[in-house]
């Protein structure tokens, strides 16, 4: 047990995992709870194992384009694996930010006036479609989170990020396009995470989880 009264999830504000904790838990939480941000996944994984947060919530898996890597691998490896007490799908779409000088530039130069693109790993395989018509030149560059790219994006002039419309809210960042995924029906499935109680019983979302990545295994396996 801890006496935390922290609830993580992975940060900064206007992330998708922003999204799901404030569904799960409500816009603020009961019981003197407080929200935090934190930089990764690992990191998630880690305030709830020693005891820093109380609850942590993460990323899944994608209707599109399957399982978060980092999730799946941190669920297999943490040892014991935290208690799977909830979960909360979310629906994601993607807009192009940038910062105002940047929009100013893809005015003047065009689209390739864009070098960088920054995201979350997760994003490039839901926005194929765009990307292949829009920054087809430019770098895409993975981080640690969608609303963290908008922060890069913020200060570099030649660069977009793919991120939530919440970024938009958080950081001096403006729509360059809206709603750029592949398929408008993208909802990514985030877990609630608790500290794993030695005896305790092992509930059906565990299970259900278990199942999720032994049938992951057989995938990339064969
Ligand atoms: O980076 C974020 O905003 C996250 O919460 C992870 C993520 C990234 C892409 C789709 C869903 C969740």
């Amino acid at each position: 047990m801890t006496n935390s009264k922290l609830i993580a999830y992975l940060g900064p504000p206007g992330t998708y995992s922003q999204r799901a904790v404030t569904q799960y838990f409500g816009k603020t939480p009961s019981g003197h709870y407080e929200y935090v941000p934190l930089n990764t996944i690992a990191d998630c994984f880690t305030a709830v194992q020693d005891g820093t947060a109380a609850y942590v919530v993460v990323p899944f898996s994608n209707s599109s384009n399957g399982p978060v890597k980092f999730t799946y691998d941190l669920l297999r490896t943490t040892e014991p694996r935290p208690s799977i007490i909830g979960e909360t799908q979310v629906k994601v779409e993607h807009y192009i930010l940038a910062a105002p000088a940047t929009l100013q530039r893809i005015e003047q130069g065009g689209e390739d006036a864009v070098r960088t693109v920054y995201s979350h790993p997760q994003v490039w395989g839901q926005c194929t479609q765009y990307l292949t018509s829009h920054f087809s030149n430019a770098a895409r560059i993975s981080v640690d989170s969608t609303a963290y790219a908008a922060t890069l994006a913020e200060k570099d002039e030649n660069a977009v990020a793919i991120a939530s419309i919440a970024a938009a809210d958080v950081f001096h960042v403006e729509v360059y396009a809206a709603e750029v995924q592949d398929n408008q029906d993208n909802y990514t499935r985030f877990l609630v995470l608790e500290r794993y109680v030695n005896g305790a019983e092992r509930t059906e979302l565990d299970q259900s989880v278990d199942m999720e990545l032994v049938r992951w295994d057989r995938v990339t396996a064969a």
